[in-house]
């Protein structure tokens, strides 16, 4: 692995008509880690995440992606470079399990050519690895919310991109899916991946995250997240009082 990140941000900005989302924001994304980005409703993750994602060109700043600029890539080259879940991602209710996870190899398909040996390789492997094998040939469409989010995420893997982006994936799991989601994203940052996640569940972010990203009020907080996940940090970031007891943290309406 090198040391140059995977995804590299300098002086992001995104304001709204009325306030500042975010303004000079530096992240990079690195092989091997698991960033998470957390914040109150409303404070700016989802537009960082599309930003870094290449879906919308950020207001100021410039993003590199394993050496080039993210703009400058074709959407096709992109995507096969970094893959990104949305925090609400629609699927054809009569695709079949496999046939969505297929989509997946999209990116990597030559151009107007069918599915290849390794693209169903890719594809079969992600079900396996998401512990989809029997769910492959039903409808996407009755499956319950919890297991077509799990399908996306294994579309998602099938694509094997460099970068992985995700828009709160636990949100709707139950705490073992979550527990599961957050051991394959670990495995797949053990591959050499760069992985970043929304996460609204701060012991979750907390024990799975390497790096952090604290968005709230217009600031960004950025570093390891020890340090950007502190009681005080968060307490400030969400407008409760954070206390740590054992490891865990404890939250409180502040009065
Ligand atoms: N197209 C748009 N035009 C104007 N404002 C927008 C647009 N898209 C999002 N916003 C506003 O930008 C702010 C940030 O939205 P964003 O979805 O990034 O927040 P978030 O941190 O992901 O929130 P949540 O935790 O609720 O998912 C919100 O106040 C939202 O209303």
């Amino acid at each position: 692995m090198t040391d140059a990140p995977a995804l590299a941000a300098r002086g992001l900005s995104h304001r709204l008509a009325d306030r500042v989302l975010y303004d000079g924001l530096d992240l990079d994304l690195r092989r091997g880690r698991i960033c998470v980005v957390a914040g109150p409703n409303g404070a700016g993750k989802s537009t960082l995440l599309r930003a870094l994602a290449g879906l919308d060109r950020p207001q100021a700043g410039r993003i590199e992606l394993l050496g080039d600029s993210l703009a400058a890539l074709s959407p096709a080259a992109r995507a096969r470079r970094l893959a990104y879940l949305p925090q609400h991602c629609p699927a054809e209710p009569d695709l079949l399990v496999r046939e969505v996870v297929l989509l997946g190899r999209l990116p990597n398909l030559p151009r107007f050519g069918p599915p290849r040996d390794v693209d169903a390789a890719a594809a079969a492997a992600a079900l396996a690895r998401l512990g989809l094998g029997a769910f492959a040939d039903r409808p996407v469409g009755q499956l319950s919310g919890g297991e077509r989010q799990r399908v996306m995420l294994a579309r998602m893997l099938a694509a094997e991109a460099a970068v992985v982006i995700l828009d709160e994936p636990a949100a709707g799991l139950d705490i073992g899916h979550a527990l599961g989601l957050y051991r394959h994203l670990r495995a797949l940052a053990g591959e050499g991946v760069a992985v970043l996640v929304a996460e609204h569940d701060l012991d979750l972010a907390r024990r799975h995250a390497d790096d952090a990203v604290l968005l709230a009020a217009g600031r960004a907080r950025v570093g390891p997240c020890s340090a950007v996940f502190s009681p005080e940090h968060l307490g400030a970031a969400f407008g409760v009082v954070a206390r740590e007891r054992d490891g865990r943290l404890w939250f409180e309406a502040s009065t």
